[in-house]
């Protein structure tokens, strides 16, 4: 805690994507509170690593919501993010576990992104249908999560992070529990979703190889 993160690039970097400006945050206002600068581009994939306890999930959370900073800024394409709530802002979050939930299928977990009362019209139903062909999965429309292998609950979880149409993807750690082959397998497919979907993604994980074999940058924090 207490370290100053300075990881905005030089002068190549405009006020478009994702700009944190001496975002200052901490828990139960601890007198060393982490400091955050940063600047995104749109259509940039970064990861973001470093030790146990820097700060990591706390950047995600500050830029999601879940948590509010003490002072700074944190704008996207010159919009600011801080005065809009969670639910308002750009962005979608693929957490390492517990993204599903398990007494719904397949279909009704992807069709809480885009409708979280899963009042789903035959639109949304084609949207899920289109979601699950992204991420190879046709036909496990009416699995539980149960019934899914690790890989394919994460790739569940990474569609219903797709049909949200949110320009900012998260990713904390997501692919942490799966075995080496799957995780560069998901790996791959989560740089061709965010190629295809040109979307600004944010991963963080521990692992030095995974954020080399992803990223444009990789941010060390
Ligand atoms: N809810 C909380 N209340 C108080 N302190 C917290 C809370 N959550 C995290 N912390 C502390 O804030 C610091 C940053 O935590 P954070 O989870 O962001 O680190 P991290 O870099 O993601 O770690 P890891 O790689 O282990 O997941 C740590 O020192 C942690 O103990």
């Amino acid at each position: 805690m207490g370290s100053e993160h300075k990881a905005l690039p030089s002068q190549s970097v405009s006020r478009s994507g994702l700009i944190l400006d001496q975002i200052r945050f901490s828990y139960n206002n601890s007198n060393s509170p982490l400091t955050f600068n940063l600047a995104i581009n749109p259509g940039e994939l970064v990861a973001i690593t470093g030790p146990s306890g820097v700060g990591k999930s706390t950047l995600l959370n500050l830029i999601s919501g879940f948590e509010t900073p003490l002072a700074g800024k944190l704008s996207f394409n010159g919009e600011d993010l801080l005065s809009l709530p969670p639910a308002r802002r750009p962005v979608t979050t693929l957490f390492q576990e517990h993204n599903l939930f398990a007494h719904l299928t397949v279909e009704q977990n992807i069709g809480l992104g885009l409708h979280p009362g899963l009042r789903l019209s035959p639109k949304d139903h084609k949207e899920i249908q289109t979601a699950l062909a992204s991420i190879s999965l046709e036909g496990l429309n009416k699995r539980f999560p149960a019934e899914l292998s690790g890989g394919q609950r994460q790739r569940v979880a990474l569609a219903r992070c797709l049909v949200r149409h949110r320009p900012i993807l998260l990713l904390d750690e997501p692919f942490s529990a799966l075995d080496p082959a799957l995780r560069e397998e998901m790996l791959s497919l989560v740089r061709s979703l965010h190629k295809e979907n040109s979307l600004l993604t944010l991963m963080v994980t521990h692992l030095p190889s995974d954020a080399e074999k992803i990223a444009d940058r990789v941010i060390q924090l």
